[in-house]
């Protein structure tokens, strides 16, 4: 892994049975970039985000994620990246402040660094009059922005994004992007999926699943000239059709 590099995949598979869900994909991350991970429904996209972030076993291949093998350094991993998806998110029966709390502990956080942590995320997300509110009653986009500082509180390295602006609206989607950015800006890498194609053209860069394999990588430029298309959804549409 040289320096620059935060993920370093190479042959990486996952099989069911004699089916390839993950088919020998082979990619690098480099530190602080915002890297799109684009494929159509069944692709392998989260099949092979599960191997990377240590919850699931490759069959085949070579992964090396913030400096740890996912074979042997999975609980390393753990601990050195952050996680967001819609499945796994806050717990909608505890408050505002009792979600960052419960979470501070796990990520292993001081008490001391649970409460600063606290008073800033309520301020720059403009919470105060809802810290003490439910998650449950609060709109998807605002819970969305929560969870993903959330996944920030330990400061990892990395932090993967399964898919984590889906079903609110466009501005919404952009004002988590502007804080995708922020992260991206102070070192962090972001390793996210997306069925939006608009979000794809903000990645640095953009790898494309189709059927396991990844076939196409690169920034949403190259990707539109190397296609002869003017947005990203042409690229996809003529990838994913084949
Ligand atoms: N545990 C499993 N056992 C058998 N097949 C599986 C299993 N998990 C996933 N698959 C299959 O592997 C393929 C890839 O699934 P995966 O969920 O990784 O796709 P995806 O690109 O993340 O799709 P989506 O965008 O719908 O989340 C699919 O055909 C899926 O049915």
């Amino acid at each position: 892994m040289n320096n620059n590099n935060v993920i370093q995949v190479e042959g990486l598979t996952k099989m069911f049975g004699d089916f390839a869900a993950v088919d020998a994909i082979t990619f690098e991350v480099n530190k602080g970039e915002i890297f799109g991970f684009l494929g159509a429904n069944g692709a392998g996209k989260t099949t092979a985000m599960k191997m990377l972030i240590g919850i699931s076993n490759p069959t085949s291949g070579k992964a090396n994620v913030a400096g740890f093998d996912v074979y042997s350094q999975a609980e390393d991993i753990k601990k050195n990246i952050g996680y967001m998806s819609q499945k796994f998110a806050l717990y909608d029966d505890l408050t505002v402040k009792e979600n960052i709390t419960f979470f501070g502990g796990i990520y292993g956080l001081s008490r001391k660094q649970i409460k600063e942590k606290l008073a800033i995320l309520i301020e720059e997300l403009g919470l105060e009059k809802v810290a003490n509110k439910l998650v449950g009653d609060l709109p998807l986009g605002w819970k969305q922005k929560l969870s993903f500082s959330v996944s920030l509180l330990h400061d990892p390295k990395i932090v993967f994004l399964d898919e984590p602006t889906g079903g609110v609206d466009p501005i919404t989607r952009r004002q988590f992007w502007e804080m995708i950015y922020k992260a991206s800006s102070e070192g962090t890498t972001v390793f996210v999926t997306t069925h939006y194609m608009d979000e794809a053209e903000y990645c640095d860069r953009v790898s494309i699943m189709v059927n396991g394999k990844i076939e196409a990588l690169d920034t949403p430029k190259k990707l539109k000239e190397q296609f002869e298309v003017d947005n990203m959804n042409d690229v996809f549409l003529k990838l994913a059709r084949g």
